[in-house]
């Protein structure tokens, strides 16, 4: 199944505290963004990349497609003030196709086979995401004190990519943008019209790059994968 992604990268990196955009630091010599980006243009159903940047960042970033010869790159539209901002620009940059994928720049350890399976379910049902298993007992917290114990078998841990029909995500993004919701992912905007979204079964090592010790686990699972081959 074709797809275009749209890979919001405009963020600042404040958790991981490097005193400038994650997505710039190494992992085994290269930085992360291109490790995200190598995949994409990897995979011969992708279509096309769409890359949500800072204005300020986009001269460099530009410097690292020809580096690194990214060629899939159709547009780099300038990043919001949150995520979601960032990707709905790129929404609203690109022209209508039948699947958009949303993936986060900083997780660059997605597989083509989640892709693949994200992008069937969504052509298929209009919207699938990706996620885990919550591994860990779970607890909601008031102050410092425990209110309620969550029954776990249902609680998932919600990743990107996330799949949709573009007419569907964009509706959702323009609906959201006009009543001020403001979600930490697409698929929140899309169950707010009403619509199922459904879940793609991921894996633990689809990371997102967020404090200092995910630069660790990260060049541990590069390591593996280069030597598994
Ligand atoms: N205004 C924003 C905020 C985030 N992102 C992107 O969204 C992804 C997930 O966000 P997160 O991990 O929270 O990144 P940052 O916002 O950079 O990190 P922090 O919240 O620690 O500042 C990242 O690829 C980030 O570049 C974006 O495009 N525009
Ligand atoms: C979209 C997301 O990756 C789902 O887990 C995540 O919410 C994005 O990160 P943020 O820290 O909420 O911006």
């Amino acid at each position: 199944m074709q797809y275009e992604v749209v890979l919001p990268a405009a963020g600042s990196g404040k958790r991981m505290g490097a005193g400038q955009n994650k997505l710039f630091l190494p992992l085994l010599e290269k930085p992360i963004l291109m490790h995200t980006l190598e995949i994409f243009e990897r995979d011969h159903h992708c279509t096309g990349i769409w890359l949500a940047v800072k204005p300020e960042e986009k001269a460099f970033i530009e410097e690292l497609l020809e580096r690194y010869h990214i060629t899939k790159v159709k547009g780099l539209p300038a990043g919001g003030e949150e995520r979601q901002h960032s990707v709905h620009s790129c929404l609203k940059a690109m022209e209508q196709v039948e699947i958009v994928l949303v993936h986060d720049a900083a997780r660059p350890f997605i597989t083509q086979e989640i892709i693949a399976q994200l992008a069937k379910v969504a052509y298929e049902e209009g919207a699938a995401i990706a996620g885990v298993r919550a591994k860990d007992t779970m607890k909601k917290v008031r102050g410092t004190v425990i209110a309620e114990t969550i029954e776990r078998d249902s609680l998932w841990m919600i990743q990107t990519p996330q799949a949709f029909r573009f007419d569907l995500l964009a509706e959702a993004a323009d609906v959201a943008e006009k009543v001020g919701f403001l979600g930490t992912d697409e698929a929140m905007l899309v169950e707010r019209l009403g619509h199922e979204v459904h879940i793609v079964e991921s894996s633990y090592e689809n990371l997102k790059m967020t404090t200092q010790e995910d630069l660790l686990f990260g060049e541990a699972i590069l390591r593996k994968r280069v030597n598994e081959g």
